[in-house]
C-alpha cells in the first residue's frame, strides 16, 4: 500500500479462512472459479498464491485456539485476503471473530453492493430496479459487543452508575436486565461518510442516503446523520448536495427555491446527499427501489438492511461483500450470508456470495478482466438456468446443480 493504493505483484500471496459449515463446500468451488478466470485472463502471468489461515472451528480443532495470533499477522501483512463464514453461538460462549476481524484490522467500512441479475428469481415485481451499495460502518455501534449479562456484578455496577450518578429512571427492571452499549463517534461516523461518498463521486452515483433511527437515539444515531451532513458539506462542497442545504434554502428562501436548488445540482452531476429514518427506509426500498442508490448506516441498521436488500435481488446466496480499510489497505473479503449450519458438507449451498466477493477482491487488486469474466459466466449460467437449490426452487424449468457442479458450469462458462 502506498499513496497512491494498491500496488500488486503479479503473484500475490493472499491468505484465506476456508470458514465453518457451508463454507467448507463454498469455499472448494469457489477457489476453482477465482483460479480459473485468472488462468483464462492471464494466461499464467498472474496467479493467486493462496495462504490458508485459520480462524473458527478449524482453528479451534487443530490448534485449541478460535482466533490465532498468526492469522492476525497474516491479514495484517498480505493486506488482501478472503474468508468463508463463522459461526457466532447466540446468547453466550465466543463474541463474533467476524467482528474480532473487524475491529483488529480496523476494518471500518463493510461494503455490500446488491444488484440484480437478470432471471435470478425474487420476491418483488422489478428487482432490476434494485442497484444499491451499502456503505456499513463496521467498528462501532451496540455490534462493538461491549454488553453485560443480567444479574452479574458488572451488569448491576453499571446500573446503579446510571441511576445513581446520571440520574437514570428509565430502565424497567433495573434488577433483572442486561445492559449494552452504543458508542457511535464522529470519527467513525466521517470516516465512513467520507468513504462513501468518494465511492460515490469515483462510481458516478446519483445519491447517498444516511439511514439512521436519529429520532429516537438523538446523540447516536443523530449524530451520525449530523455529522454525515457537516462532513459532506465540509469535504465534499463543489460535488454535493445535501438535504441540510435543502431545508436552508427552504427556510430562507422558500420551497420552490429549495427545489430548483436541488434539480441545478443534479443537472450539475452533484452527488445528492440525503437521510431517511430507517423504519420508512425499510419500506422504501421494496416501494421506490430506483430512489436509492448508496447507502451510508452504522453496523446494526447495515447488518440487518444488507439480509433485506438481498433478498429483493434473489436472496442471500448471491450477495457479496467487503470488509475495507482504505487509508492502510487492509482488506478482507467475505460474503454476507453466515454457515447455514443445517446445509453443511451437503455439497448442496451457493457459492454466489463467496465468488462474487472473489470478484469484488479481484477489482481491488485492479485485476478488472478476471472480474468481469465471472461476472458475464455468472449470467450465463443464469440465463441457461443452471443454478442451485436456492433459485431452483422459485424458478421454472430449472437445473438444480451441487455446490460443485455450478462451480464446474461457471468455469465452462469464463
Ligand atoms: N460474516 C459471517 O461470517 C457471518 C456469520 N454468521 C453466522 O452464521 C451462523 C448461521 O446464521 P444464520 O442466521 O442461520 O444465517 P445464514 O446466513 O447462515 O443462513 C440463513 C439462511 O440463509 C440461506 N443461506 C445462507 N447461505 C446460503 C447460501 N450460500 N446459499 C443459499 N442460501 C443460503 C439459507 O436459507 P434457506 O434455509 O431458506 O434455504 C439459510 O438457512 C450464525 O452463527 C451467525 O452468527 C451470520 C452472518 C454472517
Ligand atoms: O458475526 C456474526 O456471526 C454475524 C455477522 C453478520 O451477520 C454480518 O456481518 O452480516
Ligand atoms: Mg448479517
Amino acid at each position: 500500500m502506498q499513496s497512491s493504493g494498491l500496488h500488486v505483484p503479479d503473484h500475490p500471496i493472499v491468505p484465506f479462512i476456508e470458514g465453518d459449515g457451508t463454507g467448507r463446500d463454498i469455499w472448494r468451488a469457489s477457489v476453482r472459479v477465482l483460479d480459473a478466470a485468472v488462468e483464462k485472463l492471464y494466461g499464467g502471468k498472474r496467479k493467486i498464491e493462496w495462504f490458508e489461515v485459520y480462524a473458527g472451528e478449524k482453528a479451534f480443532k487443530q490448534f485449541g485456539e478460535w482466533l490465532p495470533d498468526d492469522t492476525l499477522v497474516a491479514l495484517r501483512e498480505y493486506l488482501v485476503s478472503i474468508k468463508g463464514p463463522l459461526t457466532t453461538p447466540i446468547g453466550g460462549g465466543i463474541r463474533s471473530l467476524n467482528v474480532a476481524l473487524r475491529q483488529e484490522l480496523d476494518l471500518y467500512v463493510c461494503l455490500r453492493p446488491v444488484r440484480h441479475f437478470a432471471g435470478v428469481p425474487s420476491p418483488v415485481k422489478r428487482p432490476d430496479l434494485v442497484d444499491m451499495v451499502i456503505f456499513r460502518e463496521n467498528s462501532e455501534d451496540i455490534y462493538a459487543g461491549i454488553e453485560w449479562a443480567a444479574g452479574t456484578p458488572e451488569a448491576q455496577k453499571v446500573i446503579r452508575f446510571l441511576q445513581d450518578e446520571m440520574g437514570v429512571k428509565k430502565i424497567r427492571f433495573p434488577e433483572t436486565s442486561a445492559i449494552g452499549i452504543k458508542p457511535i463517534s464522529k470519527e467513525g461516523t466521517d470516516r465512513l461518510i467520507r468513504s462513501a461518498i468518494e465511492y460515490a463521486i469515483a462510481h458516478q452515483r446519483k445519491s447517498v442516503t444516511i439511514v439512521h433511527k436519529g429520532n429516537i437515539m438523538k446523540f447516536t444515531e443523530g449524530g451520525f446523520k449530523n455529522w454525515g451532513y457537516e462532513l459532506a458539506e465540509r469535504e465534499f462542497s463543489d460535488r454535493v448536495f445535501t438535504w441540510a442545504q435543502y431545508d436552508r434554502i427552504k427556510a430562507d428562501q422558500g420551497a420552490t427555491a429549495a427545489d430548483q436548488a436541488q434539480k441545478d445540482a443534479e443537472a450539475a452531476g452533484k452527488i445528492v446527499v440525503k437521510d431517511t429514518i430507517a423504519d420508512i427506509f425499510l419500506q422504501q426500498i421494496l416501494t421506490r427501489p430506483a430512489e436509492f442508490d448508496v447507502v451510508a448506516t452504522m453496523n446494526l441498521n447495515g447488518d440487518y438492511i444488507s439480509d433485506a436488500l438481498a433478498a429483493q435481488v434473489g436472496g442471500i446466496g448471491i450477495a457479496p461483500g467487503a470488509n475495507i480499510n482504505y487509508v492502510t489497505g487492509h482488506a478482507v473479503f467475505e460474503a454476507t450470508h453466515g454457515t447455514a449450519p443445517k446445509y453443511a458438507d451437503l455439497d448442496k449451498v451457493n457459492p454466489g456470495s463467496v465468488i462474487l466477493s472473489g470478484v469484488m477482491m479481484l477489482e481491488h487488486l485492479g485485476w478488472q478482466e478476471a472480474a468481469d469474466a465471472i461476472v458475464a459466466s455468472l449470467q450465463k449460467t443464469i440465463n441457461q438456468k443452471i443454478v442451485t437449490y436456492d433459485f431452483a426452487r422459485l424458478m421454472e424449468g430449472a437445473t438444480e446443480v451441487k455446490t460443485s457442479e455450478f462451480a464446474d458450469a461457471l468455469i465452462k462458462n469464463l
